[in-house]
């Protein structure tokens, strides 16, 4: 490795991931396609580390004077735990353990350590407890119960990161550009003052195809829902017709739309900002905090029936989103990108804290793309929250609503089509699936993982209101009569998806918010080092991503009712899988940041991604 910083065999200090702890690592190897390092900790555990993760150990010192002034008994008696003086006996733990001492070091109150000492000690003979299970491969992984002790670490733990900081004197890169951490006592800390990171230094690889792909996707997106939207009025859908007729310029752009959208997301905020409903936490975020959301969303949408079917009642004529179809998807792209310039520009002003851990580039397209602050707030209005939750998801119920309407107008029907019923019933069920079970989303990657940007912005508000629609849509001018038999097999269908979709996600987001839950102690997990765990049996032992696999199911029976004359209504599923398929490896990677050996155990347990036996 010639030309990288840090040799083969060289001894450094490795961040650990997710955490502001450094350890001692040797280096393995470099990546130089990835850039990245392969280093191996005292436990075994071996990881991929970035450059600005490594530093050099002469910069590391550690204060034992502060240590030794420690009030506290239980800290005291922690201090040989300190990863970066393992001993012999530390360094046959998992790294796990090895986290968990970290934790205890850093406590800051007699009963915290208490608690804290308590918890570690059990998670430790837990943890010892696995060894000999390891080596048998039918009984792998603890039960539940055993990994409760684990569990006593979550509980203590809902600001790990927060006690971590403790050791850090110097920022983390990530923790983005501007102000140094406050030096504190008892931490290792670098002697030497060594230059900030540049303010644009990527700390997670890029994504999406990196900078190029970003300036793709910024012009692909847009156009490929404009296409669609061209399409699928046309008698003959087909990729054969491309391009499609574009019609005059004027016609894309109308300001009574414009103020149709924008009465929409008020409308919506306002119902969002109603003291009405439950406020949930969030997920413990990085500097340990857990933000409170209002997931009155199962309220918001019963409120939008209520006043969609008083304004129909009315004589407003919900026929006119057919027939504006293009103008409203035109004025809600606009919203979004000013909403994303927005984002982009007071991400650059966020407190390092409240940054995501990619979308900081450095390069503008790619960051306005992919989004740099985690949870964006006016107060305590959650923008990423609400733009997911809300106007998106709801509007697009209305205008399957709409096209349901458009098809009796303009197939003279007296009640929609069999079809339409479906495609209608079938959305509706998983839209308000999601918002009675609004919580869950806390619990999903966008809200804990990705940062705020055109990504989301444009698909929360645009993308999903405006094409997943077009079955609906496509159905509207293409009648496709369905058998009593054929509407049996496709709800039977539908209703499969759905019990795998919600078993899952409820299953992880139970275990997540409370990993004792009585309810889950049958089901088998592996700790990992951070101190939450894996879940291994269940649905999650089915395959790793069983919730993807529900909704992939449903999306079939979406596009079923349309029949298969045209690949447009299949749009969806491909789209889909695409997306999924996407997802599952951008999670997996991180997953392996975060995890590590842990996860892939796990891996090697749960041996497919989606399809059990396929893929
Ligand atoms: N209709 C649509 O357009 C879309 C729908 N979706 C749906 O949204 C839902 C959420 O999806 P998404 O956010 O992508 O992913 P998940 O809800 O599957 O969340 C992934 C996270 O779950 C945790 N996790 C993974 N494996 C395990 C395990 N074995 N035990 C415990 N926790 C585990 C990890 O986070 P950690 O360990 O940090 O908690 C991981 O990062 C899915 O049902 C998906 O189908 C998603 C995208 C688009
Ligand atoms: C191509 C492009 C711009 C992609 C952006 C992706 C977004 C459209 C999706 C990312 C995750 C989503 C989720 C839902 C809708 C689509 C987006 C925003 C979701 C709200 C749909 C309803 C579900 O019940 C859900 C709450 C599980 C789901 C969460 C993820």
């Amino acid at each position: 490795m010639p030309s990288v910083k840090y040799q083969k065999g060289d001894m450094v200090m490795g961040r650990w991931p997710g955490s502001s702890l450094y350890y001692e690592v040797k280096v393995l190897s470099f990546d130089t396609k990835s850039q990245l390092y392969t280093v191996i900790y005292k436990d075994g555990t071996e990881l991929e580390l970035k450059e600005q993760d490594i530093k050099n150990p002469a910069g590391f010192q550690t204060r034992t004077r502060s240590r030794s002034r420690s009030r506290s008994p239980g800290r005291r008696r922690s201090r040989s735990r300190s990863p970066a003086r393992t001993t012999r006996r530390s360094s046959s733990r998992t790294a796990a353990a090895v986290a968990a001492a970290a934790i205890t070091e850093s406590a800051p109150t007699t009963r915290r350590d208490a608690r804290l000492k308590e918890a570690i000690e059990v998670r430790l003979s837990s943890l010892d407890q696995t060894k000999p299970a390891e080596n048998n491969s039918n009984n792998k992984h603890e039960k539940k119960e055993e990994n409760n002790t684990a569990n006593k670490v979550d509980e203590v733990e809902a600001e790990p990161e927060k006690n971590q900081s403790r050791y850090n004197l110097r920022r983390r890169k990530d923790d983005g550009d501007a102000k140094e951490a406050e030096a504190k006592p008892e931490q290792l800390e670098e002697k030497e003052a060594k230059p900030a990171a540049p303010p644009s230094a990527a700390t997670t690889p890029l994504d999406f195809g990196g900078k190029i792909g970003a300036y793709f996707w910024l012009l692909f997106l847009p156009a490929w829902v404009l296409f669609v939207i061209l399409q699928v009025n046309l008698e003959d859908p087909s990729l054969a017709n491309f391009p499609p007729p574009v019609p005059p310029l004027e016609t894309f752009w109308d300001g009574q739309a414009l103020g149709f959208v924008i009465l929409w997301i008020l409308f919506q905020a306002l119902l969002y900002i109603l003291p009405v409903g439950k406020l949930s936490e969030g997920m413990p975020l990085r500097s340990g905090q857990r933000l409170k959301y209002r997931t009155n969303g199962f309220f918001a949408i019963v409120l939008s029936s209520v006043a969609v079917a008083a304004a129909a009642y009315q004589g407003v004529d919900l026929t006119y989103i057919h027939s504006h179809f293009l103008q409203l998807a035109v004025a809600t792209f606009l919203i979004s990108v000013l909403l994303s310039v927005y984002l982009y520009v007071r991400s650059r002003y966020a407190a390092p804290e409240h940054l995501a851990l990619g979308g900081n580039s450095g390069n503008v397209v790619y960051d306005f793309f992919k989004g740099h602050e985690l949870n964006p707030r006016i107060k305590n209005f959650d923008l990423k929250f609400f733009c997911e939750m809300r106007p998106g998801l709801i509007g697009w119920c209305l205008i399957n609503f709409a096209m349901a309407l458009a098809e009796m107008k303009q197939q003279g029907l007296d009640a929609p089509s069999h079809s339409m019923i479906l495609v209608n019933i079938f959305q509706l069920l998983y839209v308000v699936d999601g918002l009675w079970n609004e919580e869950a989303i806390l619990t999903t990657m966008d809200l804990m993982h990705d940062g705020f940007g055109f990504m989301l912005a444009f698909g929360d508000l645009v993308w999903v209101p405006f094409t997943y629609t077009l079955q609906a849509y496509y159905l509207v001018s293409h009648p496709n009569p369905l058998s009593l038999p054929a509407v049996a097999a496709i709800i039977t269908l539908k209703l499969g998806g759905f019990y795998i979709f919600r078993k899952s996600n409820s299953e992880k987001n139970a275990f997540r918010r409370n990993p004792a839950d009585p309810k889950l102690s049958h089901l088998k997990t592996i700790p990992t080092a951070t101190g939450k765990s894996l879940l291994v049996s269940g649905w999650w032992g089915v395959v790793r991503h069983p919730n993807y696999l529900g909704d992939l199911i449903m999306a079939l029976a979406w596009s079923l009712p349309c029949g298969f004359s045209h690949l447009l209504p299949w749009y969806y599923m491909i789209y889909f899988i695409i997306l999924l398929v996407h997802r599952d490896s951008r999670d997996m990677s991180e997953c392996r940041r975060k995890y590590g050996s842990a996860w892939d155990e796990y891996c090697r347990t749960v041996r497919y991604r989606i399809i059990p036996r396929v893929y």
